[in-house]
């Protein structure tokens, strides 16, 4: 595939202990692309976006975004750099409301600490306004801006997890990484996603995601690279790695890359 890269991991190797969790992997991703990463139950995926925001440390192998070096920069440092993210497990505050949960994902790009923007106590009167235009701006755009001053705990889980990626998008990135966006999701909720991240990439962000919902990785994904067992065993679009030998050995057994 053509286009501007983005971001290149070279030879990242992880091990923990005497486990191999990733084993030279290099993957390429381009500028605007929807990339998604498939592979079985504990292959390697997370860990390689953990490598990637920082929040381990590779053995071997670097990462460089649009030609920095950002491999061990610690994760405020990556985000900073333009890469947002979320986690496979919700991690919002659940008492505070949607409002202060984007805000929170701000604080890396304004001067203000983020206690002030909490207590929307913005250093200079500006700032505070930028922020709060910000906010709305998201909001509108994820189809947050009904319930932007409910607590979080209060809205179903599917929202919960559009709030977010709102949060990710407050922090202003280049690059969107979701580990698992659509799990616990019902199928509306899916769909809706698939509409959110298609509208991401729309804007220019490129976006990296963990998925196991075939469907779901079939309606979005542009490119998709398959870890199993620590190493990088395919890389295509759909098509291509649906009917990859090594895909379907991988999958074999388990569920079949069809129905994962
Ligand atoms: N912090 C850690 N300490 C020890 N082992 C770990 C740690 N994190 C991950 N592992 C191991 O590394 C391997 C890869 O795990 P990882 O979570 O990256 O897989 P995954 O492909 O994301 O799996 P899943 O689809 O189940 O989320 C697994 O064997 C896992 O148990």
């Amino acid at each position: 595939m053509d286009g501007e890269v983005i971001l290149v991991a070279e030879g990242i190797t992880k091990k923990f202990g005497g486990l191999v969790a990733l084993n030279k992997v290099d993957v390429v991703i381009r500028k605007g692309e929807r990339h998604v990463m498939i592979g079985p139950n504990g292959s390697g995926k997370t860990t390689f976006i953990n490598v990637v925001t920082g929040v381990y440390q590779p053995d071997e192998g670097n990462i460089r975004l649009q030609d920095e070096e950002i491999t061990r920069l610690p994760p405020h440092k990556i985000t900073e750099k333009g890469i947002g993210r979320t986690f496979q497990n919700i991690r919002l505050f659940g008492s505070m409301t949607v409002w202060e949960n984007i805000a929170v994902g701000m604080h890396c790009r304004t001067q203000s600490g983020l206690i002030e923007v909490l207590l929307r106590l913005g250093r200079e009167r500006e700032e505070r306004k930028i922020i709060e235009k910000k906010i709305r701006e998201i909001s509108y755009f994820l189809g947050l801006d009904k319930v932007l001053n409910q607590n979080v705990r209060s809205l179903p889980y599917g929202k919960q997890r559009i709030v977010e990626i709102g949060r990710a998008m407050a922090t202003d990135p280049k690059m969107l990484i979701l580990d698992e966006p659509a799990a616990g999701m019902n199928s509306q909720e899916v769909v809706e996603l698939a509409t959110i991240i298609k509208k991401i990439s729309q804007l220019g962000i490129t976006v990296l995601l963990i998925e196991h919902n075939m469907e779901f990785v079939k309606d979005i994904a542009d490119r998709i690279t398959v870890l199993d067992a620590g190493q990088k065993i395919a890389e295509g679009n759909f098509e291509e790695i649906q009917s990859h030998p090594k895909v379907v050995e991988a999958y074999l057994g388990t569920r079949g890359v069809a129905n994962a």
